[in-house]
């Protein structure tokens, strides 16, 4: 049991040789910490022996304590009383989860019906968000500015079961080492938990850590899965679902992006091998990466091949991009790199059709993350707008904040609603024809999500000010997301290919339908 003391006795600490705080009915010795202070030793010694927790909601993120709070923690007042829940519950009809900061969450965390979740989605959300909560939220800052997630990070994320979760496919039993979250099979498991685990993750407000953790397996990984041979999955499938190994996917080249048919790395068959030869660029997680599912010019065509980093040839180098630090964004070239003939995945020649089989699942994930981040704005701006005073008047009472709030607020909800449809068309639609009938609606949901983003992005920073301005400190998450808002309205298709791809789409399956066009 935690220590307990009275106010009177925290009161005694107040000198440079022992300081002790009160924050939140929590007792902290702040002595050693002091001078490591970033906010400065004297702001800490003018608090020392009192309940500073005012003062500290005013300067930091709660995300600070979740990282000092247990080095610094010795007990708690003894009359302290839990923080009583809203005096207004009669007005829940108790399902709510999170901190129910207005919109900072979707509707059905915050008490609202939805026809979409049951107690397996709630169970899986619980699992996720107290994973992020402890072993992400709290570390984002420092690993992007070290442009690295830790390696064991990684083990976490598999034993939480995030990477088996997010593969948008079955993983077969003999490549699982943990199981997916809050203890689920795969036949009870559907889209929107999928759904639910992307948005938790997204929620630590890094896309940068996202990516690391989810970003290049999510989309190398599928195709080794869905259509290598035995021997090459084998290899590659079940360390990178036990975070051991990375593997990131290979198609974009300083030549050519969302054009796939410009590509111009080559595979020349040699008899028994393939020659590769070619350049990638930003390619995420490819720093680090241990297998690459590459996409390379075959002849006639376009094939995918694994390429390992242990192949000689293979040189990969860290790009400065102006976000996702975090991610290991690389620029790869291929020199003669000798390729097994049975590392081809999938057919020959076949690679785009392979490519485009996770395009949904891609520009999927994309959506629910960049409304994540969106929302993130909202949640953090309207918390803010609650304690930052100008003009005698906390932000939210000037109608100027509430406006720019409420502009946040309609696009993210009305684009995690049209989200909400679409993921539930990819659960229920025959799977045969989700590429035609979902291809062109989730390309313009992807451009709404990135626009949606860069709105709210840019709102909160104004409402932010300085302190979006500034790398680090309370605003850190506002001032990252940002420089990362460009992450998601170029790769994966640039907005501009979404908006027409999504209309050029819908003209064609409404003719097919029936509309006299
Ligand atoms: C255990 C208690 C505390 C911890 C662990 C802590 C930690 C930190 C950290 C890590 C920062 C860097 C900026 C950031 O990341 O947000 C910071 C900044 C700061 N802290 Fe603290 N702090 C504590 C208590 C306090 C208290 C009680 C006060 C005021 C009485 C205070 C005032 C400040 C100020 C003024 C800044 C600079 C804010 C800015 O740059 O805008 N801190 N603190």
């Amino acid at each position: 049991m935690a220590q307990t003391y009275t106010v009177d006795e925290v009161a005694k600490h107040n000198t440079a040789e022992s300081a002790w705080l009160i924050i939140h009915g929590k007792i902290y010795d702040v002595t050693r910490f002091l001078d490591e202070h970033p906010g400065g030793k004297k702001v800490l010694l003018r608090a020392a022996g009192t309940d500073a927790s005012k003062q500290f909601d005013q300067f930091h993120n709660a995300a600070i304590m979740a990282k000092f709070g247990p080095g610094l923690e010795i007990g708690t007042v003894g009359s302290a009383q839990v923080e009583k829940k809203s005096e207004n519950s009669m007005l829940a009809t108790d399902d709510q989860f999170g901190d129910m900061i207005p919109f900072g969450d979707p509707m059905w965390y915050q008490d609202w019906y939805s026809p979409y979740y049951n107690d397996t989605h709630r169970a899986v959300r619980k699992h996720i968000r107290e994973f992020v909560d402890k072993e992400i939220m709290p570390y984002c800052h420092e690993w992007d500015e070290a442009k690295k997630v830790p390696p064991e990070v990684f083990v976490k994320a598999a034993k939480a079961g995030v990477f088996a979760a997010t593969m948008g496919c079955h993983i077969p039993e003999e490549y699982m080492t943990y199981g997916l979250p809050a203890g689920l099979k795969f036949d009870q498991f559907d889209a929107f938990h999928e759904f639910i685990v992307t948005d938790e993750i997204a929620r630590c407000g890094s896309v940068g850590v996202v990516w690391a953790l989810i970003g290049g397996l999510t989309i190398g990984l599928p195709p080794i899965i869905q259509f290598a041979t035995k021997e090459v999955k084998d290899k590659c499938v079940k360390p990178c679902i036990a975070g051991e190994k990375f593997c990131a996917l290979a198609i974009t080249e300083p030549y050519a992006g969302s054009d796939v048919a410009g590509l111009k790395c080559e595979a020349k068959d040699m008899g028994d091998y393939w020659l590769v030869n070619g350049e990638k660029k930003w390619i995420t997680n490819g720093v680090y990466a241990d297998f690459f599912t590459t996409a390379c010019r075959t002849g006639e065509g376009i094939s995918l091949l694994l390429i390992e980093r242990t192949m000689p040839g293979v040189t990969t180098r860290q790009m400065q991009c102006s976000g996702v630090w975090a991610s290991g964004t690389a620029y790869i070239t291929f020199e003669d790199v000798k390729v097994p003939k049975s590392n081809l995945i999938g057919k020959l020649n076949n690679g785009f059709k392979h490519i485009m089989h996770n395009f949904n699942h891609e520009r999927m994930g994309i959506c629910i993350q960049a409304n994540r981040m969106a929302r993130i704005c909202v949640e953090e701006s309207l918390k803010y707008a609650h304690k930052r005073k100008t003009f005698g008047k906390t932000l939210i009472e000037h109608p100027v904040i509430r406006n720019k709030l409420a502009h946040m607020i309609r696009q993210v909800e009305a684009t995690h609603g049209w989200m909400e449809n679409l993921m539930y068309q990819t659960e229920k639609m025959p799977a045969h024809l989700r590429p035609l009938r979902l291809g062109g609606p989730i390309a313009l949901l992807k451009a709404q999500c990135t626009v949606t983003f860069e709105y709210c992005a840019r709102e909160a920073a104004q409402i932010w000010g300085g302190l979006a301005y500034t790398r680090g400190g309370q605003a850190e998450k506002i001032e990252r997301l940002y420089r990362e808002v460009r992450a998601y309205a170029i790769p994966g298709g640039s907005e501009e290919i979404m908006l027409d791809l999504g209309v050029r789409q819908a003209v064609k399956m409404g003719q097919a339908m029936g509309a006299k066009l």
